[in-house]
C-alpha cells in the first residue's frame, strides 16, 4: 500500500544540536498516526517540516508520493493542520471567523456549516469566540483547518491544556475523521494513553530519533504480561525448554515466556526439573504500557 507520508533520513540541526535525527516516517492512508515521544524530542519540528514552515537540514520528505520541495503548494492544499494556538478575532461568531477564512481559502460558503456540524459546533456558530471554553476552541481550530477539505490533518499536540472533558471531545472527533471522510490523521502527543486510544499506528521518537514505529497492537504486545521462572542454569532449561517445544527467552539465570495457564507452568517447571535444574522463583511479570514508554524514552536501547 502506498504512503501519504514517507520521509527518508529527515534531520535537523540548531547549530550544534540535532533536534531531528534520520527520522523514516511511513504513513498510509487512512490511519491515525500517533507521533509519540517526550517534551522537546523533536516532534514539532518534524511536523514544521512536513507543512514546508521550516527547511530540513538533509533527507526528503514525500506526501502523496510527490516531492514536498518540488510540489509544495500542490501538496499542502491537500493539508490541514493546528500547530500552537490557533489565533482567533474573540469579539466575532464561530461562524464570522470561518467566514473570515473561507474568503481567502476560496471555498463555497456551505463549507462553514459542513465543517461546524463535523466538529459538533454548529449549536454555538453565533456565539463570540471569547466565550468558548479552550476545547471550543480547539475544535474551533480543527474546523478551520477542515474548510478547504484536506486529505492529510496534521495535529500537533491538540488536547494540551484542555481539560478531561474536552480532552474526550477531540478524541471522539479524530477518531470519526478517518472512517467518515477518509482523512489520514497524524496527531504528535507526550501521553502514551492518548495515542493508545486514537492512534492505530505508533511512530516513538526521543532525543530526535525514532526508537519505535508499529501498529498500536504491536505496541501492546510488549505490554504482554511474561512469566519469569529464576533457575541454576539459564541456558540448559531453555534448551530443554525449547526441545519440548515452549517457546521462551533466555537471559541469565532467568527464562521467560508469554502468560499461559497453570497447568502449562506446571508442566514447564515439571520439564526443568526433570532436567535437574533447581526452580528458585516463579513470578509474573507485568509491564504497562507506561512502562516500555518510559523504557523506551528513556533508556539509550532502540526497539
Ligand atoms: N527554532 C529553534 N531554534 C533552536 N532550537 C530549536 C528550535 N526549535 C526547536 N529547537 C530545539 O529542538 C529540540 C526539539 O524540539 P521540538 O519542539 O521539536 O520538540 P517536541 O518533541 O515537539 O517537544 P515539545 O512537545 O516540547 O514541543 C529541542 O531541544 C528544542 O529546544
Amino acid at each position: 500500500m502506498e504512503y501519504i507520508v514517507q520521509t527518508e533520513n529527515l534531520s535537523k540541526s540548531f547549530g550544534k544540536e540535532q533536534a531531528v535525527s534520520n527520522i523514516n516516517l511511513k504513513i498510509r492512508k487512512g490511519e491515525i498516526y500517533g507521533f509519540l515521544g517526550p517534551n522537546g524530542a523533536g516532534k514539532t519540528t518534524t511536523i514544521r517540516m512536513l507543512l514546508g514552515l521550516m527547511k530540513p537540514s538533509s533527507g526528503t520528505i514525500k506526501m502523496f508520493q510527490k516531492d514536498l520541495t518540488k510540489e509544495r503548494i500542490n501538496i499542502l492544499s491537500k493539508v490541514g493542520s493546528l500547530v500552537e494556538n490557533p489565533s482567533y478575532y474573540p469579539h466575532l461568531t464561530a461562524y464570522e471567523n470561518l467566514e473570515a477564512l473561507r474568503k481567502i481559502l476560496g471555498v463555497p460558503k456551505s463549507r462553514i456549516d459542513e465543517v461546524l456540524e463535523i466538529v459538533r459546533l454548529k449549536d454555538a456558530a453565533n456565539k463570540k469566540v471569547k466565550g468558548f471554553s479552550l476545547g471550543m476552541k480547539q475544535r474551533l481550530g480543527i474546523a478551520a483547518s477542515l474548510l478547504h477539505n484536506p486529505e492529510l490533518l496534521i495535529l500537533d499536540e491538540p488536547t494540551n491544556g484542555l481539560d478531561p472533558s474536552g480532552i474526550i471531545e477531540i478524541r471522539n472527533l479524530i477518531k470519526r475523521l478517518p472512517s467518515e471522510y477518509g482523512m489520514t490523521i497524524i496527531i504528535s502527543s507526550h501521553l502514551l494513553s492518548e495515542i493508545d486510544q486514537m492512534a492505530t499506528q505508533v511512530g516513538i521518537v526521543t532525543k530526535g530519533k525514532m526508537i519505535f514505529q508499529d501498529s498500536i497492537e504491536a505496541m501492546r504486545r510488549f505490554a504482554q504480561p511474561k512469566v519469569v521462572i529464576k533457575v541454576s542454569d539459564g541456558e540448559k532449561g531453555w534448551r530443554s525448554l525449547v526441545a519440548n517445544g515452549i517457546k521462551a527467552e533466555h537471559k541469565d539465570d532467568l527464562i521467560s515466556f508469554d502468560e499461559c495457564s497453570d497447568e502449562k507452568v506446571a508442566h514447564i517447571v515439571q520439564i526443568l526439573v526433570q532436567e535437574g535444574i533447581s526452580v528458585y522463583r516463579v513470578e509474573e511479570e507485568k509491564r504497562s504500557l507506561e512502562d516500555i514508554f518510559l523504557q523506551m524514552t528513556t533508556g539509550e536501547q532502540a526497539l
